[in-house]
């Protein structure tokens, strides 16, 4: 796929244009009342590795936290090499205090009501590898992770939870820039009441096991889904699907994900959409360790998708008519949660308590710091604005922010890289 016209021009570019574009005009819309702004960052920090509490034990070792957190009013600080950096976001939580049930409860189940209910979300869990990305997305044994709750949320413990309601769920996985479709082709989940696979009209129901997918518009093209109203069953053709995953082992992390997983669950009886995105952490090639053609390959084909979603959000901010979406799979994929306005999206920000992490969780937490800052000056601007205009200054204000911002990450890496 020819890339389109690159838009780092643009990056040096700061004279703000009201969008004309449809994405997002209405990004603050009326109806979303304060505290439900259509995209929210929080943060999530995972256990220290290796399980010690990050206090500091000198019996074992443990290194001390280089982050304290403050759930009171969504605080984090991190230790730096000189003084503290604080951070403010939408919400921060600490999986030593609160395990993915509580988090669950506190940051996604209000939102899982609202999918229920016909409304439409993406949760993406971004961060470096190793920060809980999957953790927070699937859980293990002992906690289920997102997905799992998400289903109980919507169908109940036994189907019984709203009468009539069944959920039509596509597993698919973007790695080296190619759409893989996880599920199982031959009906593999045993089939019975209140469940079963399928393909769409035209799609193929005799397929080989790893397929690869076309995408055709927004959507891919002949895709399985799981459709029942048990959330039982779905969950273990997800769980399956887990293991179908394609990890490799890099340095920073035994089991790494090198590929986005993207989990579509529809609520047809009500149009609600729920999208999981578990995205591939985007180390740089030095960091991963990779060696070979084909690893450096991979490491920036994975690049790939966060570049593009960056050149997304770049094009939106400066008023694009045409936004390239079609730069990668994953902001293909992501089109519809960028232009529907209806459309809220949560950014779960992964990061790593270990001090030997600390660029890579500063980094992290910058980003999502900075897309929160911005939305806190543009709910103040909005007051004093005339309504019909506001929300497509406000937007082109704040994503043009985030745009000098990233700018400013891409020249820091490239000034660390050459410091390597
Ligand atoms: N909060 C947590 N509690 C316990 N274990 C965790 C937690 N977060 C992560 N882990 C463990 O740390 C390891 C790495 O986590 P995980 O695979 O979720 O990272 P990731 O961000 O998805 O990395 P990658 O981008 O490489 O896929 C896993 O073994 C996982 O079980």
């Amino acid at each position: 796929m020819a890339p389109t016209p690159s838009s780092s021009s643009k990056l040096s570019q700061t004279h703000m244009r009201t969008p004309q574009s449809k994405h997002r005009l209405n990004f603050i819309a009326k109806e979303n009342p304060p505290g439900e702004h259509p995209v929210e960052v929080i943060g999530r920090i995972r256990n220290f590795p290796g399980g010690g509490g990050g206090g500091g034990n000198q019996k074992d070792e443990t290194p001390v936290s280089s982050l304290h957190i403050n759930p009171v009013n969504n605080t984090l600080r991190v230790r730096a090499d000189v003084g503290y950096k604080d951070f403010s976001l939408d919400g921060v939580s600490s999986s030593e205090e609160e395990g993915l049930d509580a988090f669950y409860k506190k940051f996604i189940e209000s939102r899982i009501n609202g999918v229920k209910m016909g409304a439409k979300c993406t949760i993406m869990m971004y961060g470096p590898t190793g920060s809980g990305k999957s953790h927070t997305m699937f859980g293990c044994s002992k906690q289920p992770g997102i997905v799992y709750r998400s289903l109980k949320g919507i169908l109940g413990d036994h189907g019984e939870d709203g009468v009539g309601t069944f959920v039509q769920v596509t597993v698919l996985e973007i790695y080296n820039e190619e759409i893989y479709d996880l599920l199982p082709s031959n009906g593999g989940g045993g089939g019975g009441f209140g469940f079963g696979i399928g393909w769409p009209k035209g799609g193929n129901g005799s397929k080989a096991s790893t397929v690869k997918l076309e995408v055709m518009g927004k959507k891919v093209k002949n895709a399985t889904f799981i459709t029942g109203n048990e959330a039982g069953k779905i969950s273990k053709e997800i769980q399956k699907v887990e293991k179908r995953r394609i990890v490799k082992s890099t340095l920073c992390n035994e089991r790494s994900s090198r590929s986005h997983c993207m989990i579509i669950l529809d609520v047809p009886t009500v149009g609600g959409r729920l999208m999981l995105v578990d995205m591939a952490g985007s180390e740089n090639i030095d960091q991963a360790g990779q060696v070979g053609f084909e690893a450096k390959m991979q490491t920036a084909k994975i690049n790939q998708g966060n570049i593009a979603l960056k050149r997304v959000v770049e094009s939106i901010a400066n008023g694009d008519s045409h936004v390239p979406f079609r730069d990668s799979k994953l902001t293909m994929l992501l089109q519809d949660s960028f232009e529907d306005d209806q459309s809220k999206i949560l950014m779960i920000l992964c990061a790593s308590p270990d001090p030997k992490e600390i660029h890579k969780t500063v980094c992290t937490l910058e980003y999502g710091a900075k897309a929160k800052c911005i939305i806190r000056s543009s709910n103040t601007l909005n007051k004093d604005k005339n309504e019909d205009s506001s929300s497509a200054v406000i937007l082109g204000s704040r994503l043009a922010a985030m745009d000098q911002f990233i700018h400013k990450l891409q020249m820091e890496i490239k000034l660390r890289e050459k410091e390597k």
